[in-house]
């Protein structure tokens, strides 16, 4: 197998075709845009995306869906989450063999709460034309991808084959790649990160320092280490790449779009404007929806997700949601945690 499909040529499908590439795969990268294809197979670049990045002449961009998933297994799936569903009805329409979906995706559906790997397999259910579906997660900006820095990531799958050959598929001296057999631990930290960046964003857009992001990232694991055992996670999976290590990179790193989107809104701006100047997807802002519906369905307590959900979609001002958070009723850390786990 030589050709790889992946679909969407953002920042993130790019930098992942460019591992594949270096893998000596033949990449079928599709895009909407006719311009954006273009560029790619002329001038070896994307440069909306990622920018000063020359691409290999291995990584071909195709608009037509057909074109780019022709005589692949292997599909990687790299859209924004509000997209998922509409991009795999359009791959049924044309797909002739069946395939294995590698996603990459960051988020979970509001209403239906669905991960991502969920929402693919409800898509395929009425076809025969899925194999397997693996998620890849962990602490992996774009920017630094492109540029062969050290990376770190997990792939994981209810089928301990079809992780095993993501992981083959993507590791190098560069990008390493680890297994995990927990899928929903692996998907809901990569997906709760996003609205926890988001919030040390709005801290340090108000002015906030050190300590109040490393308040926000521990305590906003706890959250998800909470609600992810709840439906069924390994709570140690938020110890790893797609939990901790996804944190400490969303939640420090200058090219975070949910970070940045969360210091535009601590400066003052409104939410659409923040939207507005990103022109790159904020997935924190929708799947804070979801996980304020899971928490409450779920009865989980997700203080910080909570004050996040006020501030974006209530109108709470940041300075009283921090005040709110602050003064709340005294809790023990650990005991908590633990308690949680066992039950
Ligand atoms: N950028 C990064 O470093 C990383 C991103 N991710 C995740 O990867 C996913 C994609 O993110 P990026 O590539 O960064 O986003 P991006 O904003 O850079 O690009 C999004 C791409 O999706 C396309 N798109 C938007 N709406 C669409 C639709 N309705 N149908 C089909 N295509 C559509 C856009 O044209 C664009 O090519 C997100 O879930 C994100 O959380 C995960 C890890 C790292
Ligand atoms: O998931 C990411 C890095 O691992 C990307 O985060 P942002 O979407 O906030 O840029």
């Amino acid at each position: 197998m030589n050709n790889i499909a992946v679909i969407g040529a953002g920042s993130w499908g790019t930098a992942l075709s460019i591992v594949l590439a270096d893998n000596d795969y033949n990449v079928n990268l599709w895009a909407r845009r006719a311009e954006q294809v273009n560029e790619i197979n002329q001038q070896q670049t994307n440069s909306k995306y990622l920018p000063n990045i020359t691409l290999s002449k291995n990584i071909k961009a195709f608009t037509d869906l057909s074109n780019a998933l022709e005589n692949t297994e292997v599909v990687v799936l790299v859209v924004p989450t509000k997209a998922i569903r509409e991009t795999v009805k359009q791959m049924i329409d044309v797909l002739s063999q069946p395939v294995t979906v590698i996603h990459a995706s960051k988020g979970i559906e509001p209403g239906s709460h669905k991960r991502i790997s969920e929402m693919i397999v409800e898509e395929f259910s009425e076809t025969n034309l899925l194999r397997d579906v693996v998620v890849l997660s962990g602490p992996s900006h774009a920017e630094e991808v492109s540029l062969r820095q050290p990376t770190t990531v997990t792939v994981s799958s209810e089928q301990k084959a079809a992780s095993e050959l993501a992981q083959d598929l993507f590791i190098n001296k560069h990008f390493r790649v680890y297994t995990n057999s927990d899928l929903v631990g692996v998907e809901i930290g990569g997906a709760l990160k996003n609205s926890i960046a988001l919030v040390c964003g709005l801290t340090t857009g108000l002015g906030l320092g050190d300590n109040t992001k490393a308040a926000i990232m521990t305590r906003g694991l706890a959250e998800i280490a909470r609600v992810g055992v709840k439906l069924g996670a390994n709570p140690l999976t938020f110890a790893g790449l797609s939990g901790l290590g996804d944190m400490i990179v969303t939640c420090t790193s200058i090219h975070s779009r949910n970070f940045r989107a969360g210091k535009m809104l601590g400066e003052g701006k409104s939410l659409d404007e923040v939207l507005e100047s990103m022109g790159m997807v904020v997935e924190g802002i929708r799947t804070t929806k979801a996980a304020h519906e899971l928490a409450s369905k779920l009865d989980v307590d997700m203080p910080i997700i909570n004050a996040l959900y006020a501030v974006l979609f209530e109108g709470l001002h940041p300075k009283d949601a921090t005040e709110k958070l602050m003064g709340r009723v005294k809790k023990h850390e650990v005991e908590e945690l633990s308690m949680k786990f066992l039950k």
